[in-house]
């Protein structure tokens, strides 16, 4: 049995083909079971009863259409009275006909490379075949013979060979179809690849035509070679004009009632079919669907479809929208991406809806886009594009699936993505979504595509976004479902109302030197790990890492390191405590450290805290001191400046990985210093670090046994941007010098 030209219709045999399975029109699932699209099951269809088209018979369709045995006549050529399009009573063949033969041809001829009869592609997507069915191309001259032209094949094909074609089967000077290296032709492993060999054996060029694929490219045998070669690469696409058509030319026909028939089973009427002058294309006992392009009522093109849903395309003819005239001075406008989804949005109400005459590309282009007149692939957005240009609404209600989504993107990219709008396609179960137009008419009904339309969303454009679009995010805010909206508790009852940590900000904490800034931050971190679980990245410049190690375990162990005189009568920390800590150490800090004498760079700095939130997952990172990082800049640049991009560099991180940031910056000399706690607009360098950051802390200590207990530590929380996480003010704690640790003032003194 010939592959794809099964046919659609047979008109006096089809009880044999359509009683296998395999081979019946059902090539997409049925919606039988949803008892809408068609009551009959396609298994049953062994005699011509069941291919009675739901929709009334058209009215040329007498009774006397029937065969006597079999039901509805075949193919009459007086089944349609199309009102709008002329319909030929008697096809005729013209100079330019698109052969029939070649157009049905088995992929298993024998002979599939001859001029004469070259086989259209099997194609299973809605690639054009465009030139798979041309006659031998008008620019070509015999193939030469001399010794060059032959030289020049051999190393041609010798390119092709490496590039994994097979070269053996290659004819100067016609469209060869092979399989295709990059995607062995899918799972059907169809001929896929056509490749055009110029006649004097110089040059080549290919294209898959598999949706899928789409491999494409050129080589010459002699790469710079100077010598014009009969039918080159240029010339090829140079002479490739555009064909006039006609229905007669094609030798179109009015469906035939089992084609109404099949339409009808995917809830496509008859008048929808008549209105988009929808024929068919018959050879011998093999029948295609024709669908027509036109414009202004005049045939432009025009596309086929086989039973098994392979599609071509005939060849050199304008590439348009399918349904073009139907948009014409329309503000809103719905693209789809197949001929049966235009048809299908008819039934929805919607005739405002044109298809794209290629499908899909399987993914979106990374490249810029072309110029119009190098946008190969779209080049029938150019073609109508004063159809489109009055458009102030365009919904790319494309397939649900990669490529569809591609598709429409590709569309937008095109159409100026802020008059374009989007579908969402119902789903079909828990995981899946219907995928397009035509399903969802099929299994849902009208009236469900008609409010998957209406409910079409903007397309979405980067950077500008709804607060609908954070709808999830907000709710969860509003239920505090992760118990952390309103700051994490620093462990101090005094700071609690005034500043609690919240993840992706940035605290900048200032103070005199020896203000206790590093001890403080040191003892939040000990709490937040205690409490939360939290993580740290340190940057800590000017601590040894082993002193550093010291203060943090003092802390955390609520012991002297060593016995010395700071630690008075408290036994230092054990041997055993020092493992335990040691192992504390390691899971919870992570140091950034320059390990040369050159001094880091804020985005070197980032770059790590970043690999230590992905690899050991952060939630922290300290930045101590702001004056110990590598501040070059340019000459053209302010400090001013210069603050304010390294601290929008800072938050960004802080806000793209969840992780808070706590950034020492020293305040500048004071001058006439009487001892108070300075102000955030002291520090050194810019007032951008008050401006950007969320939360700015000064920590000050009492030195003077005058003014008050020299322990006491007072933490001015000068700025809260996050009012639910705290507000502006002072708390006061106690600074335990034997551990480091920091306690609330009213803290039972044992503890203390
Ligand atoms: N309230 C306090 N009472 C007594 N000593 C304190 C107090 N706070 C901190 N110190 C001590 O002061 C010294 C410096 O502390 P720390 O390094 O935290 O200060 P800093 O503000 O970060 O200083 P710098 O700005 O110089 O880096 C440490 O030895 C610490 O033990």
């Amino acid at each position: 049995m010939p592959l794809i030209r099964q046919c659609l219709c047979r008109p006096l045999q089809y009880t044999p083909f359509l009683s296998s399975s395999s081979s019946s029109f059902s090539s997409t699932p049925s919606p039988r079971r949803l008892g809408r699209a068609c009551s009959r099951s396609l298994s049953n269809a062994t005699t011509l009863s069941f291919l009675k088209p739901k929709v009334p018979p058209p009215p040329g369709l007498q009774k006397g259409g029937h065969t006597k045995s079999q039901g509805w006549v075949m193919g009459s050529k007086n089944l349609f009275k199309f009102t709008s399009f002329e319909i030929p009573s008697v096809p005729s063949s013209h100079g330019h006909l698109f052969h029939i033969r070649r157009l049905l041809f088995s992929v298993h001829s024998s002979k599939p490379f001859s001029n004469i009869q070259p086989f259209p592609l099997n194609t299973n997507g809605f690639s054009s075949i465009s030139h798979a069915n041309i006659p031998p191309p008008v620019y070509m001259e015999n193939p030469t013979e001399n010794g060059l032209d032959s030289v020049q094949l051999k190393i041609l094909k010798q390119k092709l060979e490496e590039l994994g074609m097979d070269s053996e089967i290659c004819v100067p000077g016609q469209y060869n179809h092979l399989l295709c290296p990059m995607c062995n032709g899918g799972g059907s492993e169809e001929r896929s690849l056509s490749l055009f060999v110029t006649n004097d054996g110089g040059a080549a060029l290919w294209m898959c035509f598999r949706a899928k694929c789409g491999w494409k490219g050129s080589t010459r045998a002699i790469a710079d070679s100077s010598r014009p070669s009969s039918g080159s690469l240029s010339q090829l696409t140079r002479l490739k004009s555009k064909r006039e058509i006609t229905v007669e030319s094609l030798q179109l026909e009015p469906l035939c009632n089992e084609l109404v028939a099949y339409f009808a089973e995917r809830l496509i009427s008859w008048k929808t079919l008549q209105r988009n002058a929808v024929m068919q294309k018959k050879s011998g006992d093999q029948i295609a669907i024709a669908f027509t392009y036109r414009r202004n009522g005049k045939l432009v093109s025009c596309k086929y479809r086989d039973i098994s849903k392979n599609f071509w395309q005939e060849a050199d003819t304008e590439k348009i929208f399918y349904g073009l005239d139907d948009i014409k001075g329309k503000s809103d406008i719905i693209i789809v991406e197949g001929e049966m989804d235009k048809l299908a949005m008819e039934e929805a109400g919607f005739r405002n809806c044109v298809s794209v005459p290629d499908g899909a590309p399987p993914s979106v282009s990374t490249k810029e886009l072309p110029p119009e007149e190098k946008d190969t692939k779209y080049q029938y957005l150019w073609n109508c594009k004063e159809y489109l240009q009055e458009a102030s609404r365009i919904i790319l209600a494309t397939d649900g699936d990669q490529p569809g989504q591609a598709l429409a993107e590709e569309l937008a990219r095109r159409l100026g993505r802020e008059r374009c709008w989007r579908v969402t396609w119902p789903k079909k179960n828990e995981v899946d979504h219907f995928k397009d137009a035509n399903e969802v008419l099929m299994y849902l009904g009208s009236d469900v595509l008609k409010e998957v339309i209406e409910n079409a969303e903007l397309y979405p454009i980067r950077g500008l976004f709804n607060f609908n679009n954070y709808f999830d995010e907000i709710d969860a805010y509003y239920h505090r479902t992760h118990g952390y909206e309103f700051g994490l508790s620093t462990g101090w009852r005094a700071l609690n109302g005034l500043y609690n940590v919240v993840a992706g900000e940035l605290t900048i904490v200032t103070g005199v030197p020896n203000s206790g800034k590093s001890e403080w931050i040191d003892a939040l971190m000990c709490n937040l790990n205690e409490s939360f679980g939290w993580k740290f990245a340190l940057c800590s410049m000017e601590n040894k890492v082993r002193e550093h190690a010291r203060k943090l375990l003092e802390k955390h162990v609520k012991k002297p390191f060593f016995n010395a005189s700071y630690g008075g009568s408290v036994e230092r920390m054990t041997v055993e405590e020092l493992e335990q800590g040691k192992q504390w150490l390691s899971n919870t800090f992570y140091l950034i450290r320059c390990e040369n004498d050159s001094l880091p760079s804020i985005t070197w700095v980032l770059d790590l805290a970043k690999a230590a939130v992905l690899r050991h997952g952060v939630r922290g990172l300290v930045i101590d001191p702001y004056n110990e990082l590598d501040h070059q800049r340019p000459t053209s640049q302010t400090e001013t400046e210069y603050v304010s991009q390294m601290l929008t560099k800072v938050k960004r991180f802080a806000q793209h990985h969840a992780c808070h940031v706590w950034f020492v910056a020293h305040p500048r000399q004071l001058h006439h210093w009487v001892g108070g706690p300075p102000n955030m607009y002291d520090i050194s360098g810019s007032a951008h670090f008050i401006n950007k950051c969320d939360n700015g802390i000064v920590v000050h200590r009492n030195r003077d046994p005058e003014a008050g207990p020299i322990d006491q530590v007072q933490i001015c929380v000068r700025k809260v941007r996050n009012k639910v996480a705290g507000t502006i003010g002072d708390a006061f704690l106690c600074y335990n010098r034997v551990t480091g640790e920091f306690m609330d003032i009213d803290e039972p003194t044992g503890k203390r």
